[in-house]
């Protein structure tokens, strides 16, 4: 798959399911609590790395106890398979880090 390519909500309804995306108009966006701001912050440094290493960046919110993400492919003005990719880091962080606090 081009990952050039705008993907629409049908195609990316499956690779999402299990996460907390959802695909609105141009954009997947999830937002995931924490604990404390702290917290929030060490999730945001993790896909920070993660982001980098991809080449791919979200747009942030970032409060007490939550953090919120919006993930769009800025060149193409939509959502492609490295939005895909990176919402599917982002969870998988969001999990692992939720498992260190328990
Ligand atoms: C030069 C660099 O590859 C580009 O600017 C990248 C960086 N991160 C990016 N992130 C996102 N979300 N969309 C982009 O188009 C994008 N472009």
């Amino acid at each position: 798959m081009s990952d050039r390519r705008i993907l629409s909500p049908a195609d990316t309804e499956g690779p999402l399911a299990g996460t907390a995306f959802t695909h609105g108009p141009g954009a997947l966006r999830a937002e995931y609590t924490t604990p404390d701001f702290a917290s929030a912050v060490r999730l945001l440094d993790a896909v920070a790395v993660v982001a980098d290493a991809q080449d791919h960046h979200p747009d942030v919110e970032l409060g007490w106890g939550r953090v919120a993400f919006t993930l769009s492919s800025h060149d193409v003005g939509g959502v492609t398979s490295r939005d895909v990719e990176l919402a599917q880091r982002i969870h998988e962080l969001a999990l692992e880090q939720r498992g260190d606090e328990l």
